[in-house]
């Protein structure tokens, strides 16, 4: 997406809290070059897959809910994917439109077998109820019907979603800028794509144009792996578990600062190997190796974008 490439590139010429270190980039590029990242789509073996259009309807409704588990410590993406999966095996008319309109909070913590409530709990029921009235205003209740009017194009998908789904606008004003991330609209697209392996529902002639997600997990591996360098008073915020406000100077850095600190990075790699590298493989490599360090601290901001 050009406007998230543009837009964070000028947060990172103007940032204080958080700054691209590029000999941090060399030497991971250096690193990745012999051993391209490759990292399996669904790894974990925890996705519903039908190679049809109730897969499509599942990962928009996953990636309605994919954002902010760390308030609740045993919460994690795990438990979202795997309980949408569980859910729909045993009722195929789940995430049916009109289902997902009139979804309580009850009844998700139930889907997700959550024996308490979920983080934001009322925003995911609320967010439930509006791609499922959207869906059924705009495309017959079937998100499969989303994706076939974008005509193969990833960007067009992202641009479709955000202007029909409000919570979808992962956007904000830094410095006076409009800073664009589309964190969950960019990650249904690459799901789509890793999930039907670039053909069908997945087959994107722009894929290219994705960048990373922007979400907690990959800023804190850029960091560990000396990409991203942060002010003292940021790292001892993130050492004291202290929310960061949604908005905040430090929030748009770090989300920012990853996004364009990647894009310098698979351009490198692209150099040195002379191979076209994908963001979106970048992006699953940093984040499964993120989710593997249990040691790693990222930081805390309340949001419903990631
Ligand atoms: N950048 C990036 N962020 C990602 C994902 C994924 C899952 N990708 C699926 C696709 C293929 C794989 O096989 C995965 O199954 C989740 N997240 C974000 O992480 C956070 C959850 O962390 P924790 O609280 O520890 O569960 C939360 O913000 C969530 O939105 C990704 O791929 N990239």
């Amino acid at each position: 997406m050009e406007e998230v490439r543009s837009s964070t590139a000028w947060v990172s010429t103007h940032s204080s809290h958080v700054t691209v270190d590029f000999s941090g980039i060399e030497k991971v590029a250096e690193t990745m070059k012999n051993t391209l990242p490759k990292v399996e789509w669904d790894f974990e073996g925890i996705h519903y897959f039908d190679n049809g259009p109730l897969t499509v309807q599942y990962l928009l409704v996953l990636d309605t809910l994919n954002f902010c588990f760390w308030p609740d410590e045993d919460l994690s993406y795990d438990h979202l994917a795997s309980g949408l999966k569980a859910t729909l095996e045993s009722d195929k008319t789940a995430f049916d439109a009109d289902r997902l309109q009139k979804c309580t909070g009850p009844q998700l913590r139930k889907m997700l077998n959550w024996p308490r409530a979920l983080p934001l709990e009322d925003e995911r029921v609320r967010l439930l109820h509006e791609v499922g009235l959207e869906l059924e205003r705009s495309f017959e209740g079937k998100a499969y019907k989303l994706v076939e009017s974008c005509d193969k194009s990833a960007a067009k998908l992202v641009a479709l979603i955000a202007c029909h789904f409000p919570g979808f606008r992962d956007h904000t004003v830094y410095k006076g800028h409009q800073i664009f991330f589309y964190k969950r609209a960019q990650i249904f697209a690459a799901d789509l794509w890793g999930a039907f392996k670039g053909q069908g529902y997945g087959d994107f002639e722009d894929i290219s144009s994705i960048t990373i997600f922007a979400d907690y997990i990959v800023p804190a591996v850029l960091q560990q792996l000396g990409v991203l360098r942060y002010s003292l008073s940021l790292v001892s915020i993130i050492k004291k578990n202290t929310e960061i406000i949604s908005g905040s100077e430090e929030e748009v850095e770090l989300r920012a600062c990853s996004v364009y600190a990647v894009e310098k990075m698979k351009e490198l790699i692209s150099e040195k190997t002379g191979k076209q590298v994908l963001s979106v493989e970048l992006d699953l490599w940093l984040w499964a190796f993120g989710i593997q360090c249990p040691s790693l601290q990222h930081h805390r901001t309340l949001s419903i974008y990631y």
